[in-house]
C-alpha cells in the first residue's frame, strides 16, 4: 500500500458531514487515531462486505495487527463503523473477541485496527 493518496482519504473522511460522531470520538480520545506512516509490511489477508482486510506491523514491532479498510466512505459505511465501535465497547473485555485498537487514515482508505486472529 502506498501512502500517496493519504490526503485523498483524509479529504473524503473530513468532507463527509455524517462523520461527526467518529471525529468527536477521536478528538475526545475515545478512539485512538494512529499515524498511518508507522504501519509497514502490508499484506492482504481477507475481504469483507465493506473492503479489504490487511495485516501489518506497527513501528518496529514484529507482531501483526489486522487493518480493515472501507472502500467508500459513505453514510452506510459510517453507520457500520459506528455500529462496530459500539458493539466492541460492550464486549472488548472478552478473550474470544477481536479487540478494536483504533483507526488510521491512509492509502485512500479509512482503516480500523484490530488484533490479528491467526
Ligand atoms: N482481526 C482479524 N484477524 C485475522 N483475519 C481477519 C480479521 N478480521 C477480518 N479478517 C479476515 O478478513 C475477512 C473479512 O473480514 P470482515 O470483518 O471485513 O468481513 P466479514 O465479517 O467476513 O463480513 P462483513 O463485511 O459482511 O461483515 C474475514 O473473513 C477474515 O478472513
Amino acid at each position: 500500500m502506498s501512502n500517496n493518496t493519504e490526503s485523498n482519504a483524509l479529504v473524503k473522511f473530513t468532507e463527509n458531514s455524517n462523520n461527526e460522531w467518529i471525529e468527536e470520538a477521536i478528538v475526545k480520545d475515545y478512539i485512538k487515531c494512529y499515524e498511518f506512516n508507522y504501519f509497514s509490511n502490508f499484506q492482504e489477508i481477507g475481504f469483507g462486505g465493506f473492503g479489504k482486510v490487511f495485516r501489518a506491523n506497527w513501528k518496529s514491532s514484529h507482531n501483526y495487527l489486522a487493518l480493515k479498510s472501507f472502500f467508500s466512505f459513505n453514510n452506510t459505511t459510517i453507520k457500520e463503523i459506528i455500529k462496530e465501535f459500539k458493539i466492541q465497547r460492550e464486549v472488548d473485555f472478552h478473550d474470544n473477541i477481536i479487540h478494536f485498537c483504533g483507526v488510521t487514515i491512509g492509502a485512500a482508505y479509512f482503516l480500523t485496527i484490530h488484533n490479528l486472529l491467526i
